[in-house]
């Protein structure tokens, strides 16, 4: 894993900007993987200041998402969906039947895991994956406790992810207990992954993800079995690393 450690949250977005921009550049047919949270928001405006200021053409890219929550409708404002239409597809010309999400509203979440595979089979693999990490160290919604064999699968939500999702939601209540997700073998098809942390409430995270015990109790750090991955973290998500000389 190649770590880079930046100064803060702007710089950590510019530099997975610059990385996803020479993706693109290099091979405008790429395939990317994406994700949601706050993390890459960042870089989600980088990429739309880099198509509007710049030209870059996403026209011939297509994107896999990571996962989708369960049960909301495909219009539900915190749908991941609508997150990644309102954050990035409709102010760049990526074309939206190149921009794939699992359905949360399927009737047979079983055939919609496959289908989901199967897709990625089909149109990929992905050349760059971006991922954020959760507190429990989830990428995707690969809670702890997932095998590292795992394909697209459904999940129920640990209790520590809902409620650091709360905060989208009017209330606890309101957030899916299940999503569909990318397992962690799904992940690690891609060819490269760039995995992004920044603030305080990610240091220990990062540090666990560091001290490189391979273990389904955290499922980021399979990403050590990977052969091109690389971590962009800034000085609060990585200060316990420091703080620890690992
Ligand atoms: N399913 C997503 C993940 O893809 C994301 O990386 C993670 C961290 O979220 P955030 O970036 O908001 O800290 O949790 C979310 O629930």
């Amino acid at each position: 894993m190649n770590t880079i450690v930046v100064e803060n949250y702007e710089e950590m977005s510019r530099r997975a900007a610059e990385i996803l921009e020479q993706q693109v550049s290099e091979n405008p047919h790429s395939v990317l993987g994406l994700a949601t949270g706050s993390t890459p928001l960042g870089l989600y405006a980088r990429m739309i200041e880099g198509h509007q200021q710049r030209g870059i053409s996403y026209e011939h890219v297509q994107t896999f998402n990571l996962d989708e929550y369960r049960g909301l409708n495909k219009n539900h404002p915190n749908s991941y969906r609508i997150f990644m239409i309102e954050n990035l597809f409709k102010q760049i010309d990526i074309s939206m039947s190149h921009t794939y999400i699992p359905n949360g509203q399927a009737h047979s979440v079983e055939e919609e895991c496959l289908r989901y595979e199967a897709l990625i089979d089909r149109i990929g693999p992905i050349d760059l994956q971006i991922l954020g990490m959760g507190t429990n160290g989830h990428i995707g919604f690969n809670e702890p406790g997932t095998a590292e064999e795992s394909l697209t699968h459904i999940i129920e939500l640990d209790d520590s992810t809902r409620q650091n999702n709360a905060r989208f939601f009017e209330s606890l209540d309101e957030v899916p207990t299940h999503a569909i997700t990318m397992g962690i073998a799904s992940i690690l098809k891609s060819r490269k992954i760039l995995l992004l942390a920044s603030g305080e409430q990610k240091a220990e995270a990062v540090k666990t993800l560091l001290e490189k015990n391979i273990s389904e109790d955290f499922p980021a750090s399979f990403l050590w079995k990977h052969a091109d991955v690389t971590l962009i973290a800034d000085r609060e998500a990585y200060r316990l690393v420091e703080a620890e000389g690992l």
